[in-house]
């Protein structure tokens, strides 16, 4: 920035038309992410009078500066503080500290890796009885529905304690949810006139006496007993569960086998180190990025790279841009098992990464782990189709040949 007699003088940031959630560039956004990184650190995109990110390391201080771009106004393109949410904020996810702090740490020990060692005989089990139940109906299928949903579908709400009727109000819920962190497009209009029942079900089944008396529910709400949190907070922890914890696996899911599919080298790797099954969803999560984008909104002027921002604008931050970003990886589009992930913001970054990481991976390397067991070869069986989201990145039909051992 250059000082001059009247004050600093700002670069004006580049600009941008384009319109991330048309059903054009949701479908194939690559090219619009690498004009995005290559115009600036931060881009004014006209359309929703926004500023996007596009690079790694813009995105990941963005992240990692909760006090400068903060998530309770939001982590969609509404300001709270302008429009009232269409649901009660999220106690983790539309909250900062010090509200934060107490919701956080309680579901961080509910879904963390000791918590979930005890799950994990059970999860390796369901997913091989999948798989050979799969196998047992034919070598060619979707492996969206055969695979991706049905895996998740078979062991998440188990885990929770959900009831069994129902529970086909979860996909659709989320699905609409994270449309809604966008635009007011066509994906959030078509969603609309079946939300007040998919809502509905899901809200009856965060009360105490809906849920079974052991699982990830039963846990928080054992956290009011302890005084950990209040009554009022655990049904809507209990949300946050069904809410950020369906859709988002059974994606990635889709997204791991795509990526297998189209990579025999590396299932190949996996099957001669079946340990390979940890790396391989981080590095699947990198590559695809089931979660593609979402708000902050700033809480001062802040100045990057000579552009100010002003307080109070929301900042649209690509994640899966910014996972795809040659100055931070090398051969970025490839699914490379030999590649160290870590530090992908996938899962986000700083006080909000994904607190129900853990739980996503145990479910990736028990089906994954199941599969490289069974299965010699995955392979292409034709054109999968997308499902549009505005916030994931999904396969609405992923057609697989497998041959078995
Ligand atoms: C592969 C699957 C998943 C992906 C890619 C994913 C991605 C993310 C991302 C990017 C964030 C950060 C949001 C932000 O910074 O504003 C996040 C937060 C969160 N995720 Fe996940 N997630 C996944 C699975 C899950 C599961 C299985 C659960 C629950 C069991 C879950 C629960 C949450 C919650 C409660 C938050 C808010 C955390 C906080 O604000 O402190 N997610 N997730
Ligand atoms: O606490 C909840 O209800 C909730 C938590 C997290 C998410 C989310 C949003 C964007 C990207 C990934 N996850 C949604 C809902």
């Amino acid at each position: 920035m250059t000082e001059t007699l009247h004050g600093p003088v700002h670069r004006t940031r580049p600009t941008s038309s384009a319109d991330p959630f048309s059903a054009e560039l949701l479908a194939d956004p690559h090219e619009f992410h690498e004009a995005l990184r290559e115009a600036g650190e931060v881009v004014h995109l006209e359309r929703y009078d926004v500023d996007a990110m596009g690079r790694y390391d813009t995105v990941h201080a963005a992240l990692t500066d909760w006090q400068s771009f903060e998530s309770s106004a939001g982590v969609g393109i509404s300001d709270f503080r302008r429009e009232p949410p269409w649901r009660p904020p999220s106690l983790l996810l539309e909250a900062d500290p010090p509200h934060h702090d107490a919701p956080r740490a309680v579901l961080q020990k509910i879904l963390g890796p000791r918590a979930l060692r005890a799950l994990e005989p059970q999860w390796r089990a369901d997913a091989a009885a999948l798989v050979d139940e799969v196998l047992a109906r034919g070598t060619e299928f979707d492996a969206v529905t055969e695979l991706a949903e049905a895996f998740p579908l078979r062991v998440f709400p188990d885990a929770v304690g959900l009831r069994q009727e129902g529970r086909e109000h979860l996909l659709p819920y989320g699905d609409h949810l994270f449309n809604t962190f966008g635009p007011e497009n066509f994906l959030v209009q078509h969603g609309a006139p079946s939300l007040p029942e998919h809502a509905g079900w899901v809200n009856e089944q965060c009360a105490r006496d809906a849920l079974a008396p052991t699982g990830f529910g039963a846990d928080i709400w054992a956290a009011t007993d302890r005084g950990d949190i209040t009554e009022a907070q655990a049904p809507l922890m209990v949300r946050s569960l069904l809410s950020a914890g369906v859709d988002t696996t059974i994606h990635a899911l889709g997204a791991i086998l795509a990526a297998f599919a189209r990579t025999p080298e590396a299932w190949a790797a996996l099957r001669s180190n079946p340990a390979l099954a940890r790396v391989a969803f981080d590095e699947a999560i990198r590559l695809e990025s089931p979660v593609q984008t979402f708000f902050r909104t700033t809480t001062r002027d802040v100045e990057i790279d000579g552009v100010r921002i002003p307080e109070g604008r929301k900042i649209l931050m690509f994640l899966g841009s910014a996972n795809r970003d040659p100055r931070r990886w090398s051969d970025p589009g490839r699914f490379d098992l030999h590649r160290d992930p870590s530090g992908h913001v996938g899962f986000g970054m700083g006080i909000h990464q994904c607190v129900g990481q853990h739980v996503a991976r145990l479910e990736a390397v028990a089906l994954l782990t199941a599969l490289a067991a069974r299965v010699e070869t995955i392979e292409p069986a034709g054109t999968p189709t997308r499902h549009l989201n505005n916030t994931l990145r999904a396969w609405e039909t992923l057609p697989v040949r497998l041959t078995p051992d």
